[in-house]
């Protein structure tokens, strides 16, 4: 989906003055009060920002008997120029957080919530335009995972909240660059119970543990990645592409699944998959941390005590420590050979 019909989105804000400015204290006395002025070359600030966080949000939109709803929790993060609020106390530039809060409200029934990556580039924007003191803005979203309910067909107007994976964006702008969006996935947890094995590891004086061609494989997959051409992205088709390719590598097809020698080669065929099918993504991180579930060795136990059917299998979940595998792939520059 392009970006909405706002083209503000795109464009650099410049601090020159415009119309737009509704607030900016003088630059006096923003020189003198640095960390570096204050503490007489002692110290320097070498960060700083303030802003709301999990700001509840949700947006209705009602088009007759047909309602479709979104979820948010929205963090804004603001940083200024001036350092006058830490170092001398003098709220002048400060756009109040509770400001900020109110601000993610009125845009939301303002321009209504297409994508949570556009909307935060319409909260990020806002903040560069309105505020000459605004030096960078970050809007952070998280999407609370309702599904439209099914009765036979979708239901108009009611909904269940189905936690598969929470899908999240950061968005961010510094004064005179576009905006960048990060988006992710969190908390899609799997598990299979074949065709996973781990062989063929380094096996030396440290070692305990011994080849396993058969074990259980569960994971709580968290995935990220970033936009080269964020004009053209359909953020809600590249956030379903991710999601599915990794459920596609990890499992298979449903009658014989697909064979997995280790996490991290199923990491990186999901990540190679989403590559080859999203082309405006740029690059990708997934981390799978390695969810143990142990054999339960009952070969120290008398035969009358663990003989039984033959088809139960039973394994002791392991909690922590889990084994944690990640990678990035990204796009290679195309050779100008
Ligand atoms: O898929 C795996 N990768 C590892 O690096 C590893 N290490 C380990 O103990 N078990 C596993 N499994």
């Amino acid at each position: 989906m392009p970006w909405t019909s706002t083209n503000r989105i795109y464009a650099k804000p410049s601090n020159t003055g415009s119309g737009d400015i509704t607030s900016y204290a003088s630059s006096g006395a923003k020189a003198a009060a640095t960390a570096a002025a204050d503490s007489g070359g002692r110290f320097e600030l070498s960060d700083h920002g303030y802003g709301k966080n999990s700001i509840k949000l949700l947006h209705v939109h009602r088009d007759g008997e047909y309602h479709v709803i979104r979820e948010f929790e929205v963090s804004t993060e603001l940083k200024l120029t001036s350092e006058s609020a830490y170092v001398i106390g003098d709220n002048k530039e400060v756009v109040a957080t509770d400001s900020q809060k109110n601000t993610v409200y009125l845009l939301a029934k303002k321009h209504g919530i297409k994508t949570p990556e556009e909307f935060g580039a319409v909260v990020v924007n806002h903040f560069l335009y309105t505020y000459r003191q605004v030096v960078e803005a970050k809007c952070h979203i998280v999407e609370y995972p309702w599904e439209r309910l099914q009765a036979g067909i979708p239901h108009n107007h009611a909904f269940i909240f189905a936690p598969t994976a929470t899908r999240w964006c950061e968005v961010f702008q510094a004064r005179h660059d576009a905006v960048t969006v990060k988006s992710g996935l969190k908390g899609l947890r799997v598990l299979k119970t074949t065709q996973s094995a781990f062989v063929d590891f380094v096996q030396d004086e440290y070692t305990t543990l011994a080849d396993a061609p058969e074990r259980i494989f569960s994971t709580i997959v968290e995935a990220e990645w970033t936009y080269d051409n964020m004009k053209s992205a359909d953020f809600d088709n590249a956030w379903l592409t991710v999601k599915e390719a990794i459920l596609e590598k990890f499992a298979g097809p449903p009658e014989t699944g697909v064979y997995s020698p280790s996490v991290q080669h199923t990491l990186y065929q999901a990540e190679k998959t989403v590559l080859e099918k999203v082309a405006e993504i740029s690059w990708i991180r997934m981390t799978m941390p390695n969810r143990h579930y142990l054999n339960i060795d009952v070969s120290k136990f008398p035969a009358n005590v663990t003989k039984g059917d033959p088809r139960h299998y039973i394994y002791q979940p392991i909690d922590k420590p889990a084994g944690v595998i990640y990678a990035q792939l990204r796009r290679r520059p195309k050779s100008h050979l």
